[in-house]
């Protein structure tokens, strides 16, 4: 059976002030809720402060929203991944669309960061999504198998136990339009099929989260997606209580026993 796992990604937002709010309103809100796995991913300098005030919460996780290629050296204003894990961060995000289109993040850094944080027995959190172009057109499968497979050419189907992949169409994230429930379950079947022609136990323990728009108004429909097994959230995860709700919908979705 998957745990529904619900993260909480805040990019490039908040202050130390915001930080202490939000953490002490969920650390209220998500004592005792343990049907679901929690990751709060904020940016790097508020790592240890998030840790400090959630981490004795045992379901929930430290996150990172990115991490270097190279272990140690001459690499001005990068982290690591044995930085990460020795400050307590258990999940890192890699190749989430921004890192792509920001800074230029090819397939090839992205399966390299992947196995770093593989070989520092960390959970990577595989990004894939089409654009809305690539939406029209009906190549989000192609789109999202060619992301996959930089993976596996170079770590093969076994790379993905205990591993998360989101799915996130680029349209969607922070547009307010997300993608219909049905739409998503669909790309998320494709994936699971896709990697069950490798590894069928890899593909029916494979975490596959979605991610854009999703908010505590429209989040519940995915939660009864048969493929779809928690959300990766951007802007409502800066609001402590819409965040609290999307958990506790997560954590009493009944549905999720039988996925
Ligand atoms: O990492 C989170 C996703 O990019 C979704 O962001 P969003 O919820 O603001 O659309």
């Amino acid at each position: 059976m998957r745990r529904p796992l619900i993260i909480g990604n805040w990019k490039l937002n908040g202050s130390k002030k915001i930080a202490n709010e939000l953490i002490s309103y969920l650390r209220k809100e998500l004592i005792g809720i343990e049907d679901c796995d929690i990751v709060i991913a904020p940016p790097i300098v508020y790592l240890h402060l998030v840790k400090q005030a959630l981490i004795s919460i045992s379901n929930i996780d430290l996150g990172a929203q990115n991490v270097d290629v190279n272990l140690s050296g001459a690499f001005t204003g990068e982290i690591s991944v044995n930085m990460m894990r020795d400050i307590g961060v258990k999940y890192i995000i890699v190749g989430h669309s921004e890192r792509r289109r920001y800074h230029n993040e090819s397939n090839e850094v992205i399966a390299q960061k992947f196995l770093m944080i593989k070989n520092a027995n960390l959970v990577p959190v595989l990004c894939v999504g089409e654009t809305e172009k690539e939406h029209i057109r009906g190549k989000t499968n192609e789109i999202c198998a060619h992301q996959i497979n930089a993976i596996l050419k170079i770590q093969g189907v076994a790379a993905f136990r205990n591993a998360v992949i989101a799915y996130e169409p680029i349209w969607a994230i922070g547009t307010g339009k997300s993608a219909t429930p049905l739409q998503a379950q669909t790309i998320h079947k494709f994936i699971r099929e896709y990697l069950a022609e490798q590894d069928t136990t890899v593909a029916k323990t494979v975490i596959i989260l979605y991610g854009g728009s999703i908010n505590d108004k429209n989040v519940a429909q995915f939660f009864y997606q048969p493929d779809i097994d928690g959300v990766l959230v951007g802007n409502a995860s800066l609001n402590a209580n819409v965040f609290s709700t999307i958990v506790k919908i997560a954590a009493t979705c009944k549905y999720f026993n039988t996925k």
